[in-house]
This record gives C-alpha cells, structure tokens and sequence, in this order.
C-alpha cells in the first residue's frame, strides 16, 4: 500500500461532489412510516473505493463506498456510483476473499474529523499490481505495489497508522474495518451470534458497528429496534460518538444494564446505590431465584390474576417452594430472611433490583427489542440474563471475553449463558486480532490466563517497549508516591496521549494527588495548575476503556476471584503502548514467572 499524492486531488473533488449531493439531500427522510432527522451516517465522507477485476475493464467494474448510496456526476457525461457500506456489494471492500479474487484493488480513504475532506488515500491491491490502479489515475507509478499483503490485515499502513495516534473517542472505522470484524458485523441475524475475543480484539468496534449495520436504513432487511447493552454508564458515553455517527436515530437503544433495572422498574438509575459485592449477590443474582420467581408468580397467578409485582414480592417472602438446590437451600433461606419487607422497601438496594425487575417482566409484556446486542456479555449474572431474555423478541449477539469476568458468580462458560437465555447450540466465534496494545503488552498480561487459553494475538502495534515493573518498597518509598511519579512521567511522555492509573486502592492514590496539588471532579480526572492530567479509576470502572499510557499500581490487591485474575487482566490490558507496574507486595506469581522467564526484558 503507498499513498499518492497525485491521486488525492481527484479523490477529494469526487468526494466533494458527494457531499453537495448528500447536503442538498432533505433533511428529514420518512422510515417505516415515521419522520426521522436523516443522520449522520448518511452525511459523512466517503469510505472507499474498489475496483473489480474485469478483463474487459471498464469505468462500470469502479465503484465507492460511502455511508449512502447515490450516483456521482462526474462531469463530461461520466458518472460513478457510491454503495453504502451496509449493502451487501460492500462486502467486495470489507472481506478478504470477496467472491474468490473478483477485486483487483481497493482503495481506503481517511477524512478530516472537521468538515469532511479526504486527507489520505492508500491503495492495496488483490492481484499482482498490473496497470494503474483506476481509470483515469494520473500516474502508474504512484503504486509501489507487489501483489497480496498480510493475510489477514487489510488496509495495514491505514489502520497502524490510527492506531499509532494518539487515542481520541471511538469513532466509526469503517476505513479501516478489518475483515474479521466485518464478517461478525454483517453476520446473518436469522442466527444468534456469540463473540470470544481477548482484550483488545474488537469487541466493542463489532459492537457498536453491528448495530448500525442492522438497522441501517438502506438495508433490505433492516431491523426495527436494537437494544446495544453495556457494562456501564461510562461505556455508553465511549461509544456514544460511534453510533451518532452510524446509526439510524431511534432505531438502537444505547444502556447499561442498571439503566434498563431501572427503566423497567420506573426508577432513576442513579438514585440508589450498592457495590453489588458481598456472598449476597450469588442468591440476589441466582437462577435458582430465578426459577423460584417463575414457581410463585405462575402459583399466585392462579388465584390472583391481577398479580401486581410488589404482591409477588410478599408471596415471595413466605414461600416454600424454594428451588435452591439441597445444599444451598438453607442458605437461602436465611439470605431470603435478611430481605427488606415490601418492594417498595427492596428498591432501595440496587442489588435487588434484578430480583424486582424479573418480577416486574414476569408479571407484564415489556417492550421488546428485535435484536440485542450484548457487549462484555461475560459479567452478566444468571438473573440478569432471565431479565434480558425477557426483553427480545428476535436474535442475540453477545460478545465478551470470559477471562475477563468480574466475579466467580457470573456463568464460567458461554455455552451457560447460551443456556439461560434459550439460545441455540452452537461454536463461539472467535476474534483474534490485537488492535489495543503493543505485543510487550499482550505477552506481559496474558501470562496471567491459563496457558491452555494463552493463544497470543499477533499485536497490529509491533513490539513495543517491555512494561517497566516498579518494586517501592525497593526504592524505599511509598506506594502512592511512586504510583504518581509514575503517573507523572508518563504524562510527560505523552503529552497529546491519556494516561491512567488503574488500582484497587483509589482512595490512598486521590489523597496523595490531593496533598501534592493535583485537583479532580466527578470525573475521576485529576489536573494539575499546569494542565496536566491522568484518571484515576478502578478495574470496574475502567472496563471497555483504553490509554496511550498507563500505571497499575499494587496487582496483588486486584481481587483473586475463583482462580481467575479478571479484574486485573482488564486492568493490564487498557494500555495502548506503554505500561508501568507499581507494587510493595508480591506480584501475582504468573507476572513473576513471566519476568523471570523473560530476563532480558525487565
Ligand atoms: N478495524 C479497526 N480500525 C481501527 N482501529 C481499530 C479497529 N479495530 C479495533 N480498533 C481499535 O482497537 C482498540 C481496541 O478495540 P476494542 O475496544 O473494540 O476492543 P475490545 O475487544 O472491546 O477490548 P476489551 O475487551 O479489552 O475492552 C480500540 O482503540 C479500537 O478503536
């Protein structure tokens, strides 16, 4: 792939063209009988462009990509097309093999993030480079070109290159969509989906871009309504700029799980607060309540068929039919007594509330979605997902990383999670790509999976700089200072960069940031008067998140669930190119190994 500067100048003015075409469209366009804003997704720049390999080449084997489809005046008579990238002829720029070898060369384009012109073209050829890559290119020789490139990357030079810049919010990628992401997006919806893949391979891109692609408006199949649920209320703000800019507005939900708790139960998802810890969770989250719920509400509603939630809630309470199985039924029996005594008086613990909400879907036919896509899917509890199933009338995607879970009381295995929620048997799909971190990275946080799952995933960044692993009781100074010396230098590394700190022990770093003049708001950003600035968060809260630059502080006070280092793992891997361990205890004896094993990196 090369760029080529005598070819831009065409690009650009046909991608002019396009946008006078796209503004002059209305403003308002009319779907399935409803007047909706057109959105974005069918303004932007250009995406693309493709050239068939025809023997009798001619103008009609070129053609664009773009958000929608229109034809392009060209002047003297000439016209081109533009495919939206959610028609099926789209697949010739997005998969690798399109209809074995029918494409000579695409073209991968990338806009300005203000006003949309083409900044950059790079070419990639499918073939052996033979001839100019279009008709009409100015100059042959601008394609250094030999023949097919890595065989599973497209648009290689495109992609590290955004890759390598420092980190802005998630935008649409659809310049540089990889093959493999692209075939989950434009999966068939007929068939539920479900989506391994390690930190950092994708998921939330396919995510957000399934979506999109579901619903697109110009698709002949298009889907109504998709709920795109996350882990968090942050998750929902990182991917917000991707959907404004792809999606058809009204047509994808965007929430977190405690938003859609807390719309089913006609409360406000901040008003009430828990840590959702504790052993209390696994009877509050079982599906062992669940099938407990099912029995009384279906009981009750024999006598009772004005049932009403809260009139649930009591029959609940004194119930014996309990489903618990034998050793854990006294258990929960106990754990039912601690329980407040009216459902009004439950929703003030949000750890109840996937408890009341279940009642709530039992008892009523709640709106329900014709898809729902799940990302880091992995932590949903097995009541929680009783709730969701509830909640779709069609096919799931769900897509997650099981070595990433939070706790030991969400499902271990997909094929559970495919079980609570009735989908059928099938093999997971797998991601593999290492679009986040650099290899240094990868290598250094997937020492602590199990070595039977510790399938390395080739890293789009290279090598990369070997973590650097701080011992402060070494250095014979204290953990939070460190950690913001630490945090300091890699601000100044990285000065257009976001640097983070990820540790258990928030409070001990916030004070310290305090007493050396560091200020925050809610939003866990800490500044200084000079403008500097790093975030300050936990594991949980860092989830789906990523930063050029990174601090974890103390490993070892990341909780150890069930065998399984989650929390820290998602920690580790946050990092985009350079990563700073901190710690006064020992560190997990996996990073141990992997450090001593690997002598000449650290
Ligand atoms: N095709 C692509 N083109 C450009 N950037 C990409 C592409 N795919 C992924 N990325 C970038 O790689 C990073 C990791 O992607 P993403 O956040 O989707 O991974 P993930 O699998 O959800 O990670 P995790 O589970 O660790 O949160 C993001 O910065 C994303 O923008």
């Amino acid at each position: 792939m090369s760029e080529q500067g005598g070819v831009l100048p065409r690009e650009q003015e046909v991608n002019r063209r396009y946008q006078e075409i796209l503004a002059a469209m209305p403003e308002y366009t009319e779907i399935d009988g409803t007047r909706v804003r057109v959105p974005r997704a069918v303004r932007g720049p250009l995406t693309g462009r493709v050239r068939m390999r025809h023997p009798g080449d001619d103008e009609d084997d070129a053609f664009y990509i773009g958000p929608t489809h229109v034809s392009v005046d060209l002047g003297g008579g000439r016209e081109t097309q533009v495919v939206s990238w959610a028609a099926p002829a789209a697949a010739a720029f997005f998969e690798r093999h399109y209809d074995r070898g029918l494409v000579k060369v695409r073209r991968h384009f990338d806009a300005a993030a203000e006003g949309d012109a083409l900044t950059k073209v790079w070419d990639e050829w499918l073939t052996e480079r033979d001839g100019v890559a279009f008709e009409g290119d100015p100059d042959a020789d601008a394609a250094d070109h030999d023949g097919v490139e890595n065989a599973s990357l497209t648009a290689e030079d495109a992609l590290r290159e955004r890759l390598l810049a420092p980190r802005t919010p998630l935008t649409a990628l659809l310049g540089t969509l990889q093959p493999e992401q692209y075939a989950l997006v434009s999966a068939d919806p007929a068939v539920s989906l479900v989506v391994q893949g390690h930190a950092g391979t994708g998921k939330t891109v396919v995510a957000t871009h399934r979506a999109a692609w579901l619903t697109h408006a110009e698709r002949e199949h298009r889907l109504g309504r998709v709920l795109l649920l996350g882990p968090t209320p942050t998750w929902a703000m990182h991917i917000a700029p991707v959907i404004a800019e792809l999606g058809t507005p009204d047509t994808i939900v965007v929430r977190s799980l405690t938003q859609v708790l807390a719309e089913l139960l006609g409360t406000d998802a901040q008003a009430s607060r828990s840590t959702f810890d504790g052993a209390d969770v696994v009877h509050a989250t079982s599906e062992q309540l669940g099938r407990t719920l099912a029995v009384v509400v279906a009981d009750q509603l024999r006598a009772d068929p004005e049932l009403t939630p809260a009139r649930a809630y009591d029959a609940f309470l004194k119930t014996n039919r309990v489903a618990a199985p034998g050793g854990t039924r006294r258990d929960f029996a106990e754990w039912r007594e601690t329980l407040p005594r009216t459902f009004d008086a439950a929703m003030n613990d949000m750890r109840l509330w996937p408890l009341l909400a279940y009642l709530v879907v039992l008892l009523s036919e709640p709106e329900r979605h014709a898809h729902v896509i799940v990302d880091e899917a992995q932590d949903l509890r097995p009541l929680e997902l009783l709730v969701l199933a509830r909640l779709d009338a069609g096919t799931w995607t769900l897509i997650g990383d099981m070595r990433q879970r939070r706790t030991s009381y969400t499902p271990g295995t997909w094929k559970r999670v495919r079980k609570l929620l009735g989908i059928e048997e099938q093999p997971e799909k797998q991601l593999a790509g290492g679009y986040r971190s650099t290899q240094a990275i990868i290598d250094f946080a997937g020492s602590l999976l199990p070595r039977s799952d510790a399938r390395r995933n080739p890293a789009v960044l290279g090598a990369g700089a070997p973590p650097r692993v701080v011992d402060a009781s070494a250095r014979g100074t204290d953990l939070p200072a460190t950690v913001l010396d630490e945090a300091l230098r890699l601000v100044d590394a990285h000065p257009d960069g976001v640097v983070a700190v990820i540790t258990a022990l928030v409070g001990d770093v916030a004070e310290r940031a305090s007493d050396q003049g560091w200020r925050t708001d809610a939003s866990q950003v800490w500044r200084d008067e000079s403008g500097r600035r790093f975030s300050l968060l936990t594991s949980e809260q860092a989830r789906g998140l990523e930063f050029d630059a990174l601090v974890v502080a103390e490993p070892a006070a990341f909780r150890e669930r069930a065998g399984d280092l989650g929390p820290l793992y998602t920690a580790l891997t946050r990092a985009n190119l350079e990563l700073t361990v901190v710690h006064r205890r020992s560190l997990p004896p996996a990073l141990v190994r992997y450090i001593r094993e690997h002598p000449d990196r650290f």
